[in-house]
């Protein structure tokens, strides 16, 4: 029943000033639909709104609510939808006008309570639910449960009737406004709030009440009437700069701006005559959906914050509110809308209606939809309407649909019974019938009790089906495959098992076993009651496994098939191992093996494995293991010869293959400290092996030992060389005929010479005599020390050459050129230290990175910043100063005096 074109209706609401603001005179109400506004580029001039209604900050809410929201609560009992939503900037007073405070209620509490008014002034009697969800950053969050984070948000969706819905969303039923105020009080607090620069409890989602009233008519019986209030608070658009919001405010804030900013174009879409009205592009707006261009009815209250700090978004708000004006909706009057009910309800109500037909209860008018006048109390409603006159012909129309079942194909119709009157039993006619009709009745009675079971199963089942449905739904985003099978009604599972089950045979029979496999196995999911289907899947899946491996073994080659999980064709480190034999009889216990080997004796084939597969016929395959081999094993073992990981198949497997027969081979299994194993069989590691294997494991061992006695020698030369050089650098100094005047140097000379030369350097060493002290091994040292060093370095040269190392090391190689590199001598260590200090300060103040490099220890990095130093500072005077300029530690100094060494 559309009742014609009807513009929303747009009201105007001024806050007053907080405590905080200061006041001033940019927006004021001027008559009781004009809005005067400063304009914000020019404040000289007004703009003045024009809209229903205009509240400035004196109105109280009572005012408002009786003005301009009472009306359109009233529609709902007109079996109408009306929306109620504020609208404005954040902090703009939404909240304080839809859902108020205890001393000031807002609109809810005061619709609510109108609702509950009305119900006790009208003859009929209401069912009254709510709904109170929100949309927090594009998700739909159910407030009349406990938030739950790990919960996806529930899907919007629409019903047959185009109807916008939640699915999923729980449902209150209320009898008092008491009862509504502690469950909605208690929802609120699931809402989510924040506080932000501009509003202490800023509302961080869209909040939708929903007040769904629903009645039975008493004039057109049979017809439920259902209407609908939406009071919503939308979130407040934000301006991030004003409001200072951190990044989780900032998602909220962008999530928020998002869907008004698709509200806006919504209303420019309606006011354009636009194809494509973009309802779709946010939650908000398609929950809106109605309310806008819908069949609802629509009032916008606009909240407005006064003074010019909100001026320009002051602005914004109220030209939105200006187009929003021109949307135009044609509400309807709505007749029952059962669908919209949960599962859980419907299955309620029908189970109940069930049970009063059968005169088990007569509770249904409590828990169903379908309502009746309060006077009939004590009436069971599918009986309320007869669908036969009392001379049993049928009624031609008109009827509860419920009670048009009780009609029959021959004509013959049965008056069910009245709960009232107890002493007629269920099927029973109220009226009596000639005698030659009893007969017929209660014919008729067992078949209509037998149809009305089927009826009553069926729709159980299907109510049972959309409850888990709606469950699912309501607890995760997707829903799952095997809820979407149980959508289906059992013939059209079978029919779709039959579909799937036709392909699988004609895949099956084209020896197509894996795609077989996989219809048969779809067919089954919609008929998991075919247990010969079960049984058949089984064995084509063992038909799958063997073709995969036989198909397998024919690629690979029956004598090289790999383990592990080495990928074909990749060379590996294994690679380069020897081959492992397996050999067959995995299965069979270490008793039973040794009991084959013995029977088979010595005749144990050198090269099983070529043999076996060139062969056509078996061969006894298992070498019994030397004790030879046994101790070549355990050596292996603990010497750490890596196990080779390449397996032949031999035995019966391989024989197998190569007779034609069945193939039961193992291709697959791990190589773990020579014991391999398949699934829970373990191989024996003895039985493992062949004399090739053997003896390639005892060249690797060989191998290793000579290489270890190698490298014990080569280090034991090594050290022996050090030890040598040590004592000779001990020795102390023994002037003598050796002494060398020439090599004397003039403490005059050192001091003129600034060439950077190490003697020099060694005099600025410091002390009491500030470096001018001579060297004390001057007096022939060089010579003697010269012979020394020569000493040494024919010593490491034979050494090294006595360590026999045809590959002499990378150390031993630097050794040899740090003893040809000795610095000038001296003759003890101290002095040594000395020169080694001093030939360290030489190349480092000489500033040239790659000269610095040489040192030990010194990268290119270190050497760049020595020279920087040097070139800044001036030369280092003494080693330590590397210490206190650039930070070096000690370890490192004594590692460039090693390079002296
Ligand atoms: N008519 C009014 N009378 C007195 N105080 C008001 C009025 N309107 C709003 N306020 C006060 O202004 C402040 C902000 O109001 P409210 O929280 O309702 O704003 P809002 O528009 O819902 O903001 P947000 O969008 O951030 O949730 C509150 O402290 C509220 O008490």
């Amino acid at each position: 029943m559309s009742l014609g074109g009807h513009k929303v209706k747009v009201v105007c609401r001024v806050r007053p000033f907080l405590k905080t603001e200061k006041a001033d005179n940019s927006v004021a109400v001027e008559a009781n639909n004009v809005l005067r506004v400063n304009n914000p580029r020019d404040s000289t001039k007004d703009v003045k709104f024009n809209f229903d209604s205009c509240y400035g900050p004196d109105i109280d809410q009572a005012t408002i609510y009786r003005n301009d929201v009472r009306p359109l609560v009233e529609t709902m009992f007109s079996g109408m939808s009306a929306t109620v939503f504020c609208y404005g900037v954040t902090g703009a007073g939404k909240t304080h006008t839809i859902q108020g405070t205890e001393t000031e209620p807002g609109i809810i509490p005061r619709a609510v309570e109108h609702i509950f008014m009305h119900q006790e002034r009208d003859p009929y009697d209401y069912d009254i639910r709510i709904s109170y969800y929100e949309i927090y950053k594009e998700a739909v969050f159910d407030l009349l449960k406990p938030h739950d984070p790990t919960l996806a948000g529930l899907p919007i969706r629409e019903d047959a009737n185009r109807k916008i819905f939640v699915a999923g969303l729980s449902e209150k039923r209320v009898t008092s406004y008491e009862q509504f105020d502690s469950i909605y009080q208690k929802a609120s607090g699931n809402r989510r709030t924040a506080s932000t620069k501009l509003n202490n409890h800023s509302s961080r989602s869209h909040a939708i009440l929903t007040v769904q009233v629903q009645w039975q008519d008493d004039i057109s019986v049979g017809k439920t009437w259902c209407g609908r209030l939406h009071l919503i608070d939308l979130a407040g658009s934000e301006d991030n700069r004003r409001t200072e919001n951190g990044k989780d405010r900032m998602a909220e804030s962008s999530a928020i701006n998002r869907s008004l900013f698709v509200l806006g174009q919504v209303v420019e879409a309606l006011n354009t005559g636009s194809s494509r009205i973009p309802y779709r592009d946010s939650k908000m707006t398609r929950i809106l959906q109605d309310s806008l261009g819908g069949e609802s009815l629509g009032m916008m209250i606009v909240n407005v914050a006064p003074g010019e700090a909100f001026l320009q978004d002051t602005n914004n708000t109220l030209n939105f509110a200006t187009k929003s004006r021109e949307v135009v909706n044609k509400p309807v009057a709505h007749e029952v809308v059962e669908q919209r009910w949960s599962a859980a309800d419907r299955l309620q109500h029908h189970r109940g209606a069930m049970a009063g037909r059968t005169g088990k209860s007569s509770v249904v008018a409590c828990s169903g939809p379908v309502k009746r006048r309060r006077s009939d109390e004590t009436m069971d409603v599918v009986c309320d309407e007869s669908p036969v006159h009392d001379d049993g012909t049928l009624t031609s129309s008109g009827g509860h649909p419920a009670a048009r079942r009780h009609v029959l194909a021959g004509g013959q119709a049965v008056r069910p019974a009245r709960h009232s009157d107890s002493s007629i039993k269920p099927g029973q006619s109220a009226m009596p019938l000639p005698r030659q009709a009893d007969f017929v009745q209660r014919a008729v009675t067992a078949k209509f009790h037998e149809m009305e079971q089927k009826t009553s199963s069926a729709s159980n089942e299907i109510m049972e089906r959309v409850m888990r449905i709606e469950q699912q739904l309501g607890s995760s985003a997707r829903l799952d495959s095997s809820v979407v099978i149980d959508l289906f009604t059992p013939a059209t599972k079978l029919k779709t098992s039959r579909g799937w089950l036709k392909h699988a045979r004609e895949l099956e029979q084209k020896g197509d076993l894996e795609k077989a496999l996989a219809h048969y196995e779809e067919a089954l999911r919609y008929a998991p009651e075919l247990n010969k289907l079960e049984a058949h899947i089984d064995k084509l899946r063992a038909r799958v496994r063997r073709q995969k491996r036989r198909s397998s073994i024919a690629s690979h080659g029956a004598a090289n098939v790999r383990v592990g999980n080495q990928q074909p064709g990749k060379k590996t480190a294994d690679d380069d191992c020897g081959p492992l034999w397996l050999i067959d009889g995995l299965a069979e216990s270490p008793g039973a093996e040794k009991a084959k080997r013995r029977a088979r004796g010595p005749t144990v084939p050198s090269k099983p494995a070529a043999r076996v597969l060139g062969s056509a016929a078996p061969q006894p395959l298992f070498p019994a293991p030397t004790k030879a081999a046994v101790a070549t094993s355990k050596a292996a073992t603990k010497a750490g010869v890596p196990v080779p990981k390449r397996v032949k198949l031999l035995g019966s497997s391989a024989a197998a293959l190569a007779g034609g027969r069945k193939f039961s081979g193992i291709t697959e299994g791990s190589v773990h400290d020579r014991r391999i194993s398949f699934g829970s069989s373990v191989l024996n590691p003895f039985v493992v092996g062949g004399d090739d294997f053997d003896s390639d494991l005892q060249q690797r061992l060989d191998r290793k030992a000579d290489v270890s006695a190698v490298r014990t020698k080569r280090l034991e030369a090594k050290s022996s060389a050090a030890a040598r050089l040590n004592r000779i650098l001990a020795e102390p100094p023994t002037p003598g005929d050796d002494r060398n005047d020439k090599d004397f140097v003039p403490h005059s000379d050192i001091e003129d010479d600034d060439s950077g030369d190490v003697r020099a350097a060694a005099r600025r060493r410091g002390g009491s005599d500030g470096g001018r002290r001579a060297l004390p091994g001057s007096l022939g040292v060089r010579g003697l020390v010269e012979q020394r060093r020569q000493q040494a370095a024919e010593g490491l040269e034979k050494e090294n050459a006595q360590a026999a190392c045809t590959h002499p090391t990378a150390k031993s190689q630097k050794q040899s050129r740090a003893v040809s590199a000795l610095p000038e001598p001296e003759a003890s260590l101290e002095q040594f230290n000395e020169i080694a200090q001093a030939s360290a300060l030489q190349m480092i103040n000489s500033a040239d990175v790659k000269k610095i490099m040489k040192l030990q220890g010194i990268g290119k990095r270190r050497a760049e910043q020595i020279q920087a130093s040097v070139q800044d500072q001036g030369p280092i005077v003494h080693i330590c100063d590397l210490q206190t300029r650039l930070q070096f530690k000690s370890k490192l100094i004594l590692a460039i005096l090693s390079t002296f060494a």
